[in-house]
């Protein structure tokens, strides 16, 4: 297993916000965390790329507990995306990017042939080539998280855990984005709230209620009438995606 995460719990405040979360994302496989708000998905992934320290449990990347690694080897093995990565300061486009080879290199090295062809393979693959010397802060929200991602991927991780990375995103930059997951080289856990997005994108499930986890395995399985109802408190038609079979949600907002 690439990424296991076992028996994971976080209390604050005397208040338990994950309980007791075990879950296993194989080499190279994308799993999605979905749930209400304040289910507890950003709470575990902060545990995963060691934002937060759990109470109790483990995180395990290639058999390694990551909380006992050196941080720069934790960032060889587990990049992040997350709401909290944005960049203050004004810096280029292709250098935010170029801020993933970091835990690679030592000192202030410059890029090596390899690193700065991988770069500009990223920001191509992003639709960023055309932004390179922009400054970070002067892009949209969407183009920020892209560059994010590409930051991510050039960091080559063995692991990469996103929160929300659809945020801010149209409907063409969240489609592309999740479709850059599958196949991308690491094993990848996200937390998606689109429902129909995460089945589309993902190749199980966990579903986070109240701190536990109420539900795992494939998008089919998972996404059930009855669940949606019970977590979410919607009412929902599950029908297979026609071209995809993936499961897809009809809500009916009037009848
Ligand atoms: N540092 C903290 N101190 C106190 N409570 C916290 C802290 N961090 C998170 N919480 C609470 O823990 C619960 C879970 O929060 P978390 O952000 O993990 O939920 P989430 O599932 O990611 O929600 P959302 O879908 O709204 O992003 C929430 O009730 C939140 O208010």
């Amino acid at each position: 297993m690439d990424l296991r995460i076992d028996g994971l719990g976080v209390t604050i405040d005397g208040r338990s916000l994950v309980h007791d979360l075990s879950l296993d994302v194989a080499d190279g496989e994308v799993v999605g965390l979905v749930g209400p708000n304040g289910s507890g998905k950003s709470t575990a992934l902060r545990c995963v790329y060691r934002a937060l320290r759990p109470a109790a449990g483990a995180v395990r990347v290639g058999g390694d507990d990551i909380t006992r690694l050196p941080m720069r080897r934790s960032a060889q093995l587990l990049a992040a995306m997350t709401q909290d990565g944005a960049v203050d300061l004004d810096f280029t486009v292709e250098e935010v990017v170029a801020l993933g080879r970091a835990p690679h290199q030592r000192g202030n090295q410059a890029l090596t042939g390899r690193e700065r062809e991988l770069c500009a393979a990223a920001m191509e693959r992003l639709n960023l080539t055309h932004l390179a010397r922009r400054g970070i802060l002067t892009l949209s929200g969407g183009e920020r998280q892209r560059v994010l991602l590409a930051r991510a991927l050039v960091q080559e991780p063995r692991v990469l855990v996103l929160d929300e990375p659809t945020n801010h995103l149209d409907i063409r930059h969240q489609v592309e984005i999740l479709s850059h997951l599958r196949g991308a080289g690491p094993t990848v856990l996200v937390v998606l709230h689109d429902l129909n997005l995460a089945a589309a994108a993902c190749d199980r499930l966990g579903v986070l209620h109240q701190g536990r986890l109420v539900a795992s395995g494939t998008p089919k399985d998972v996404l059930t009438e009855a669940l949606v109802a019970d977590v979410f408190g919607v009412r929902a038609t599950v029908v297979p995606h026609p071209l995809t079979g993936d499961p897809q949600l009809l809500y009916a907002l009037h009848s």
